[in-house]
């Protein structure tokens, strides 16, 4: 049995990186409100917006709080932002169906998300994700580690600086492999599924455009910020 020792920056940085991602949860609980009501298309659509629009300004908070993040080129800093918060969304959005939910709520809200207005093509996708994600049984340490080291992904559009974002990814990488041996002792593969999910998610937020352009709609209203991050209208 592997004995894991942490390094006193190591805990530190875990520290760091769970408060912050307690702390910047959504505002609003989408899910609640899901739960609450079955919207309209456009309500949903509308609903998705103000959601995704929320979800950024939480990830720029969020992302202030990774140790070595604001040291970076500034330019880089935004790069990184942009070529993350689709996939941040859908990590969050994953995490949100997989949450310990009363019997029956669960049902209920995969019910409402098909119906959500999203066209049928991206349905499976999407839930074969969320459900990849949710087998992981991630505990909320590994939910944190895991967004920021999609957040310090080296290869983004326009990084001019990767080796500075490698080093970055690579200490919170560390981490995970140890966090991923203490809570799955028994799963010795356990961090390389994780790591796997991140492909499935780069793969999944290729269709994030088509996906908003496609919902069951009239017109598909963005605010500036979603148009900025989402290269959508
Ligand atoms: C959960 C969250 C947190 C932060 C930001 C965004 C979101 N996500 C949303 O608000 C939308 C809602 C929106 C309202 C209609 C139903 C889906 N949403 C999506 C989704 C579907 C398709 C696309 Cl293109 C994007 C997202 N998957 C979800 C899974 C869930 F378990 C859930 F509760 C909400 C989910």
């Amino acid at each position: 049995k592997e004995k894991i020792e942490f390094t006193t920056e190591q805990q530190a940085l875990m520290r760091v990186i769970t408060d912050a991602y307690n702390k910047h949860q959504i505002p609003q609980d989408v899910t609640k409100k899901l739960l609450q009501d079955q919207y309209s298309t456009e309500e949903n659509f509308l609903l998705l917006t103000e959601m995704a629009t929320s979800q950024v300004q939480v990830l720029v908070e969020f992302t202030k709080n990774i140790p070595g993040f604001l040291s970076l080129d500034r330019e880089d800093q935004i790069a990184l932002l942009k070529g993350s918060a689709v996939e941040a969304m859908f990590l969050r959005s994953a995490q949100a169906l997989n949450k310990k939910m009363p019997i029956g709520h669960t049902e209920v809200l995969e019910e409402r998300i098909h119906k959500s207005g999203i066209s049928e093509e991206f349905i499976k996708p999407m839930f074969n994700f969320y459900k990849s994600i949710g087998e992981l049984h991630m505990v909320l340490e590994e939910q944190a580690l895991l967004t920021t080291i999609t957040i310090l992904t080296p290869d983004r559009p326009y990084v001019k600086d990767q080796p500075a974002v490698e080093r970055l990814q690579e200490n919170v990488l560390d981490l995970l492999r140890k966090m991923c041996v203490l809570h799955h002792p028994q799963e010795p593969q356990y961090f390389a599924r994780l790591l796997g999910r991140l492909t499935e998610l780069r793969t999944l937020s290729h269709y994030h455009a088509e996906m908003l352009a496609s919902w069951k709609v009239n017109n598909h209203k963005f605010t500036p910020l979603l148009c900025e991050i989402w290269d959508v209208q």
